[in-house]
């Protein structure tokens, strides 16, 4: 937080804690010993690095007549709220925010996430690895045939579909044409590929009523494969509320939280609101099965490296934020989603900074952009995963990581499609790919290109 000029970082931080809380900008004479007890204190200042902390009572954040749990709007109209725009204040930005166990376990948390998924595709209950996925491509556009039809061409090779988030229920492509050739689709790929498929249905509305109808008539439509549809909701733009609308009347279906409009507010760009770390932290206590959580450098969305904290504050029980230690007492993970400019070639240094590939990626340039198609798009990415892990093994000797990648893309004609697919990023992220992998010249990649191409098609 900073004052405007003029203003004292102290008493601008209490007036800071007072509008967060009980107070306003003047005295009022309403006020008594038991209002004074229930006031957000500043317990640190730090003005040379506009750092403040203020401790809210969790007494005034309000509470359902339903059922006494706590929600989460109401933390965010005192903590974010008026203090946004205080003439005294030059701008305010929220880093970290912790809960107190006794507090945090009044909220709904996850109910199910990527272990759901786990068990669903016959991979375990732990280390499950990667989910594959993709979003059906052009953003908008398509009608219900070619619709469900890029669903049946992904499901050959992957896992998981999830609606782009402005899809629904177009005039083009209303649900009541669209999801029955999606049901069609994952009937005829898991009867031919004999695995397993999800798929992420938007049910995103203004009116929670819509949302219900939504998700009830999806619902009704995949039949017994009910539990092989998640709900996405776009929960930066439709709001928290639209979330636990979501995750309070269909706790068992895994909870997509699209992020989309988040960076309008928590960009490095911006000193107001708050950071991503901070905005999908609050997605699992309010109960995200998965949500997107950037690529961490390594796709077309801001973010960096370091982002893998997000994903440790999401997934381990407990885990340090920039300011505080959270501990979840047992509240289910919430699973990062990978997404945003991803290819199967960003995959495995993704996948070495983070430690792990137990996440959910949905690559729509990634898998649609594959020159030889989504099956071969979506079996590269998976193929990622596999040469990381026997790079991470070992398997290729003492080599570098972007080495082993080579090594293995050489005996798998769907990641090597990747290299001559996104030449770009093979040439930044694997130095001398070409004649590592046999391409004598610039005429050899291209025919190899065509080559490929042309035998993907008549197959
Ligand atoms: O449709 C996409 C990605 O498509 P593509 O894979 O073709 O880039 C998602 O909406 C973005 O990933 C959202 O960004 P984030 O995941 O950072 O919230
Ligand atoms: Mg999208």
């Amino acid at each position: 937080m900073k004052p405007k000029a003029g203003y004292d970082y102290l008493a601008t931080a209490a007036h800071f804690a007072a509008e967060s809380s009980t107070g306003t900008n003047v005295n009022v004479c309403t006020t008594d010993d038991f209002t004074k007890s229930v006031d957000a204190l500043v317990y640190y200042i730090d003005p040379d690095n506009e750092e403040m902390k203020i401790a809210y009572p969790t007494l005034l954040f309000d509470r359902n007549i339903t059922d006494g749990r706590a929600m989460m709007c109401s933390v965010l109209t005192l903590s974010i709220g008026n203090n946004q725009g205080m003439g005294d204040v030059e701008y305010g930005k929220i880093y970290d925010i912790y809960f107190p166990p006794a507090y945090l376990r009044l909220f709904d948390g996850p109910n199910c996430n990527v272990v759901d998924m786990w068990r669903i595709l016959n991979r375990g209950m732990s280390n499950g690895g990667l989910i594959v996925g993709t979003i059906i491509k052009p953003k908008l556009g398509l009608q219900p045939k070619p619709f469900g039809e890029a669903c049946y061409a992904f499901w050959q090779g992957g896992d998981f579909i999830k609606n782009d988030e402005p899809q629904g229920n177009q005039v083009f492509c209303q649900m009541n044409e669209c999801i029955p050739e999606v049901v069609k689709a994952m009937r005829a790929a898991i009867k031919e590929t004999g695995s397993s498929k999800l798929f992420s249905a938007n049910i995103t509305a203004d009116d929670p009523n819509e949302m219900i109808a939504r998700g009830k008539y999806v619902l009704s439509q995949f039949g017994p494969l009910g539990e092989n549809c998640a709900f996405l909701v776009d929960g930066y733009v439709a709001g928290g509320t639209a979330i636990t609308v979501a995750r309070r009347n269909f706790p068992s279906q895994f909870l997509h939280y699209h992020r989309a409009g988040h960076g309008a507010i928590t960009s490095p760009q911006t000193q107001r609101g708050y950071t991503a770390f901070v905005h999908t932290k609050i997605s699992r206590v309010i109960g995200a099965s998965g949500i997107h959580t950037g690529t961490m450098s390594f796709g077309k969305m801001e973010g960096d490296a370091s982002d893998k904290n997000i994903a440790f504050m999401l997934q381990d029980d407990e885990a340090d934020g920039p300011y505080y230690h959270q501990e979840w007492e047992g509240m289910k993970q919430t699973t990062p989603i990978i997404s945003g400019g991803m290819n199967a070639l960003r995959l495995p240094a993704f996948f070495e900074n983070l430690g792990h590939s137990n996440v959910i990626l949905t690559a729509g340039g990634g898998s649609f952009g594959h020159k030889d198609g989504p099956k071969p798009g979506a079996i590269s990415c998976r193929q990622a995963e596999e040469s990381w892990k026997e790079w991470k093994a070992g398997k290729f000797g003492d080599v570098s990581l972007s080495d082993g990648i080579i090594e293995f893309a050489k005996t798998h004609e769907e990641l090597k499609g990747a290299f001559l697919t996104f030449q770009k990023d093979a040439d930044q992220i694997y130095p001398g790919w070409k004649e590592k992998l046999g391409y004598t010249g610039e005429s050899s990649v291209q025919a190899a290109t065509f080559d490929w191409a042309k035998k993907a098609a008549a197959a």
